[in-house]
């Protein structure tokens, strides 16, 4: 495709993605489907472009003041992921002369806004919980990519047969340092025609997600409920810590993402998972069911700013209204799904996001009203568990936020290369 008709499509796709009425990933593979004479070449600098548009919009934006022409075309230039020999065949005299003065922009001219690239609320928010410089860290390492994590299913394989049989497909990999699960892979190749991922021996998952099942340390013969189980990506990983025994349900309020799990079940070989759609956290099902449970997940539905450098437009498509929601409803389901565990069982409560809001303030609003729910440190239950290097992956500076050091596990992009997650640990009492 001649790079003026590229830099065409990739504008008319970086003004759909800024409405922000739909997440970005949704509205790229709704673009590509309208679009099918796009080849794979295309497609990637297509979707780059706007992502790299999402992740550094303010920057982007404030160049753009200078230029002419439409907004989308003056961003996707700002943005084009391919050589700028290549994108300079797509532009006009005056675009090429700003775009060389746009390059030749120094630090001197930038405001801290066009370095984080977070919205106000969310940058103040964040240089209050954890200071600028850390601050700043994080928000530099959510603006790059995140790394392609498999999950090895050890039902099926062992890590090193899957590295090696990886190898043999060209995929390079190296075993993550935390989970015992893990092979982070060089690069990002296509995987789901492999034998491997069609067998059921791997899933994408990233590493600190494979951290949170492995916490729920859930055994063989046990009843379990993953209650806001989705898709099923940690389902899938406590099935295999059970092996295929006992019993596993996996709630969650939408059918659609429960349909979802259906063939990745099928694949791994599970058969003790139990998926019920369930109408919200209070249903008559999960009543039933009130102290049966050795092990509770409750992976709660959260803003997913831990997730930000897969999904870049999040931050646009948050607001403190939506948190202060998003709290409330953390609350109500962890209380209710709590009711599930027995005495003696283990309740672990864990979002995708990096604000204190929907971690240690509704851990500790659980722990508050819940005296028959005793705490478990964290970074001691992972020790046990082998993970190398527990004690760093779980808050060691917590006692600012007056904790114990340990007690919860938190994991950070900048520190840890993995998305960032929260976790807080149970137990029942009375077992
Ligand atoms: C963070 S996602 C879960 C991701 C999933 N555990 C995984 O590993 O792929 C949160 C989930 O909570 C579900 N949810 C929202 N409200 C709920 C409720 N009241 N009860 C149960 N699940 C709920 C959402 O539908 C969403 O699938």
């Amino acid at each position: 495709m001649h790079p003026k008709a590229l830099l065409e499509e990739t504008t008319e796709l970086v003004r759909r993605v800024l409405l922000l009425d739909h997440p970005a990933d949704a509205v790229v593979s709704r673009y590509f489907r309208e679009h099918r004479n796009l080849g794979p070449r295309e497609r990637a600098t297509l979707a780059e472009t706007a992502y790299a548009v999402l992740r550094r919009k303010r920057l982007y934006e404030f160049l753009a003041r200078s230029g002419s022409g439409p907004q989308p075309r003056r961003l996707a230039i700002l943005a084009f992921q391919a050589p700028r020999d290549f994108l300079k065949q797509a532009l006009n005299e005056p675009e090429k002369a700003w775009l060389d003065a746009c390059d030749a922009a120094g630090d001197a001219d930038l405001l801290p806004a066009h370095h984080h690239n977070l919205p106000d609320w969310l940058a103040d928010k964040l240089q209050a919980e954890l200071g600028q410089p850390e601050r700043d860290a994080l928000a530099a390492a959510l603006l790059d990519g995140a790394a392609l994590d498999l999950r090895v299913n050890t039902l099926q394989a062992k890590r090193p047969e899957v590295q090696a049989e990886l190898a043999k497909a060209a995929i390079q990999s190296e075993a993550t340092p935390y989970s015992p699960w893990g092979l982070r892979l060089k690069g990002k190749p296509a995987l789901q025609k492999l034998d491997a991922f069609t067998r059921g021996a791997i899933e994408v998952q990233d590493e600190g997600s494979q951290l949170l099942a492995l916490l729920l340390d859930a055994h063989r013969g046990e009843m379990v409920a993953d209650f806001c189980a989705g898709a099923g990506g940690k389902t899938l990983a406590i099935g295999a810590t059970m092996r295929n025994t006992g019993r596993l349900y996996a709630f969650d309020v939408s059918a659609h993402r429960l349909a979802a799990l259906k063939p990745r079940l099928a694949r791994s070989g599970l058969s003790n998972v139990h998926p019920v759609a369930i109408a919200h956290e209070r249903d008559e099902r999960i009543k039933r069911l009130a102290g049966k449970m050795d092990r509770v997940l409750v992976d709660a539905p959260c803003t997913g700013l831990g997730t930000l450098r897969r999904n870049p437009d999040l931050k646009w498509r948050q607001s403190p209204k939506d948190v202060a929601e998003l709290n409330a409803k953390q609350l109500a389901i962890l209380s209710s799904a709590a009711r599930l565990v027995k005495a003696g069982g283990r309740l672990v409560y864990a979002t995708c996001s990096i604000l204190q809001s929907e971690n240690e303030d509704v851990a500790a609003a659980f722990g508050a009203a819940h005296p028959d729910f005793e705490p478990l440190n964290a970074a001691q239950l992972l020790t046990a568990l082998k993970v190398e290097g527990a004690e760093a992956l779980c808050a060691p500076d917590a006692e600012a936020a007056g904790v114990a050091p340990g007690s919860y596990l938190r994991l950070w992009p900048h520190r840890h290369h993995t998305d960032g997650f929260f976790a807080a640990v149970w137990q029942r009492r009375g077992g």
